[in-house]
């Protein structure tokens, strides 16, 4: 069998409609077509190719980055699409622009803190592209701790202003994307001073270029940062560095949904929380999660074809060597990042509801759910996105030597990705986070108030740090109702073993900071019980197509006893299982693959990723690997010549030095 029929054949064993697993993955009919429609769309553009970028230098690529974003903007304008289709047109051109940070968090910013008036003012021109904004809070001291930002903005009454100032070289704005050399706006992060009186961080509307020539207004520096991390990859983004030198903005442009400065100078605050001028943060990061499963399903469906079109040893009598895919090892490697993805995307869903839950609640000044929120979302993203960033690299491996090439796509996947871990709160951060709302939520059990939503697991903690796992045999495994105790019962009693450990220490922030590492492991293990939980309720709902539901639920399984099996130190030293039971999961996870694999290519296929997007040779939708590396290669620039440039400078003196030896 040619290579090229390898994946043909493989379709053929599917035991499920792969058309209707394309719908529950895409969340909808409807998501599905326009997203199937828009794909095909900018696959055909030729203004879209993006398989010559990692050889473009800087500048080049930022150009061709400039040109994507406004190609993008005219088909978006030409065909009237609606903000579904738009947005889903932008994640297919597939290259970070400054417009991710416009749409992603410029506008949210002042949609979620801006006045009503605010708002009227400035969304209508950030709708039409008039003004391009970017967020701009990290700054070159200062990340993690928001409260230690420097930037100041002075109130000044006698001219009802703000003066915007960078006091010192680390107040330095830096990070922000789109600022570098595009953003004509940003929502500034800086300390609010009336009087002397410092008011804490807030955010501030500030024109950084002029709109008829794009130069930097008075009293603004602003330049990129530099490269990054990888070839092509993230540094289509300007992430930029900008200074203020005593720049005067106009009160009105301070964002007031949560507090206030009147024309006196007066500071007020609303009813509403202080935390929601972190509210854009919550937003993106709930975003990240969904962006964490077509990171991941991306290399999953690269690894995943290729594995089924490589062969290696094992040939009987002549016949064809085993596909590297039916080794055990690659099993075991491969199907539970397959089965990551597919939860990673059922948690985003149900995060995308949440936030919708929680923003509605607080348009009607019910602000009970935001800490659960914020903990959600901080959480999910930190282990979404380090398991994503973890499986890319994974995949590269999967694949051998060709995974190395750039033309597999992994390469420059993993440059882009591993931000993620980075970017809208550093992972342990985030985590530590998390622990602090666990912490105060085991501190409060007993007082009369239950928990509820995603902590409502410790409400039984009496039972869930006694009970005892009833598995006796593999397939006992395979009961939702005993994954979902075995999960409640580690997190719940590594939550109480840290708060135990806490209550020892006189000092509760020396404690906390003691006890970090046992705190983000806590943590860790609620953010997994979240994500299996999602999966097995998903899989409570109707779900139509011959076979899809059973496959789910075979995904939902590996995925479930992978974390087991991975972390079975916690589950067995919190004794929420026994170490035969541990072997017995185990056992179970065998038998899983082997029921998942005659299925794998089509539930890669149900991603329904068109090669354009996928960018890789390894994971083409046809299988023809071999043939397509071996035209690719003579493509490289180095190829344009037989004999290189700089042979007769630096190479051939090397190979006629012996003739001038030889001649002393
Ligand atoms: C095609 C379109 C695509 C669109 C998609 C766009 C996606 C774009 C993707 C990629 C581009 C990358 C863009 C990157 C942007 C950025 O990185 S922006 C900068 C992000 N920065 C951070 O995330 C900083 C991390 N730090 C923090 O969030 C906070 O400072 C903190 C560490 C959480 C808090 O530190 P601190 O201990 O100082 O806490 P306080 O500030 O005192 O807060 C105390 C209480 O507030 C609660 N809290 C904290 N944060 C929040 C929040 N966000 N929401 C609600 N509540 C919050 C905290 O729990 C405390 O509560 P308590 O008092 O009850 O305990
Ligand atoms: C590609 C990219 C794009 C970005 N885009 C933007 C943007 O558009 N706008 C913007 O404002 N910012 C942006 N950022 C900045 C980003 O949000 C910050 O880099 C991020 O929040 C991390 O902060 P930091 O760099 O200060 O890390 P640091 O906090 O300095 O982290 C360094 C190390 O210290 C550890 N650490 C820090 N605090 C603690 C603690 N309390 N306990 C234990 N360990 C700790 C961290 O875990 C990490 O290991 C971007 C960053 C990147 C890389």
């Amino acid at each position: 069998m040619e290579a090229v029929d390898y994946l043909a054949e493989e379709r053929r064993k599917a035991e499920f409609d792969v058309e209707e697993m394309k719908i529950v993955w895409a969340g909808s009919r409807h998501a599905y077509e326009i997203s199937d429609r828009v794909s095909r769309l900018v696959a055909s553009d030729p203004v879209f190719r993006k398989d010559n970028r990692t050889m473009l230098s800087r500048k080049d690529l930022f150009k061709d980055t400039l040109r994507k974003a406004a190609h993008a903007w005219k088909r978006i304008i030409e065909l009237r699409l609606s903000e579904e289709e738009a947005k889903t047109l932008r994640f297919y051109v597939d290259q970070p622009a400054y417009t991710d940070l416009h749409w992603g968090m410029f506008i949210p910013a002042i949609k979620g803190q801006g006045t009503e008036e605010q708002q009227q003012k400035w969304l209508p021109m950030a709708y039409k592209m008039q003004i391009i904004g970017c967020y701009a809070q990290t700054e070159l001291g200062h990340g993690s701790n928001v409260q230690g930002l420097e930037t100041t903005a002075k109130f000044d009454p006698q001219t009802d202003e703000f003066v915007i100032h960078s006091p010192t070289l680390t107040s330095s704005k830096w990070w922000p994307g789109g600022l570098g050399k595009v953003s004509t706006h940003a929502v500034v992060y800086a300390r609010l001073i009336i009087d002397g009186q410092d008011h804490g961080v807030h955010g501030f509307i500030v024109q950084l270029r002029s709109l008829d020539d794009h130069s930097p207004l008075p009293g603004i520096t602003v330049g990129d940062v530099g490269m990054k991390f990888g070839s092509g990859a993230y540094n289509s983004m300007d992430n930029g560095v900008l200074r203020f030198d005593h720049v005067r903005i106009p009160r009105n442009q301070m964002l007031m949904r949560v507090s206030q400065v009147t024309r006196e100078g007066k500071y007020m605050q609303s009813d509403v929380p202080r935390q929601l001028v972190y509210g854009t943060m919550v937003y993106v990061r709930q975003t990240i999660v969904s962006d964490a499963s077509r990171a991941l399903s991306r290399a999953v469906c690269i690894a995943t074809r290729y594995s089924a079109v490589r062969r290696q040893f094992g040939s009987q009598n002549g016949g064809p060597e085993t596909q590297v895919i039916n080794y055990k090892t690659q099993q075991s490697r491969l199907f539970p990042l397959l089965a990551s993805a597919y939860a990673f995307k059922f948690v985003g869903e149900w995060l995308k509801w949440l936030y919708a839950d929680v923003t509605q609640r607080l348009e009607a000044n019910d602000f009970s759910t935001l800490p659960e929120a914020h903990a959600c979302t901080a959480g999910l993203k930190s282990v979404t996105t380090s398991a994503t960033a973890d499986a890319i690299e994974e995949c590269r491996k999967l694949c051998g030597g060709h995974g190395y090439l750039s033309s597999s796509g992994l390469p420059e996947l993993f440059a882009v990705y591993i931000p993620a871990c980075t970017y809208e709160g550093d992972n342990i951060v985030l985590l530590l986070q998390v622990a602090r709302f666990l912490m105060k939520t085991v501190s409060q059990l007993g007082s009369g108030k239950n928990p509820v939503g995603t902590t409502a697991y410790m409400g039984r903690v009496e039972h869930l740090t006694q009970c005892n796992c009833e598995v006796q045999r593999a397939e006992d495994w395979l009961k939702p109702s005993v994954i979902l105790e075995a999960f409640e019962a580690r997190a719940a009693r590594m939550s109480v073993a840290c708060a135990k450990s806490l209550s020892k220490f006189s000092n509760p922030e020396e404690g906390f900071a003691e006890l970090s590492a046992d705190l983000v492991e806590a943590a860790v293990a609620h953010c997994q019980l979240i994500i299996v939980s999602k999966f097995i309720e998903k899989l409570q709902q109707d779900i139509p197509g011959k076979g899809v539901k059973r496959q789910l639920e075979t995904l939902c399984n590996i995925y479930a006893l992978y974390l087991l099996h991975k972390h079975l130190g916690d589950f067995i030293s919190t004794g929420s299982i026994s170490p035969k039971q541990g072997a017995l999961a185990n056992e179970q996870l065998r038998l899983l693959y082997s029921q998942v694999r005659p299925s794998v290519i089509a539930l890669v296929d149900a991603f329904n990723y068109t090669d354009h997007y996928l960018g890789s040779i390894l994971g083409c939708y046809d299988g023809n690997v071999y043939q397509k590396l071996y035209d690719e290669a003579w493509k490289d620039p180095l190829n344009e010549t037989v004999v290189p440039d700089g042979y007769h400078e630096y190479i051939r003196p090397i190979l006629k030095q012996h003739i001038r030896n030889a001649r002393l």
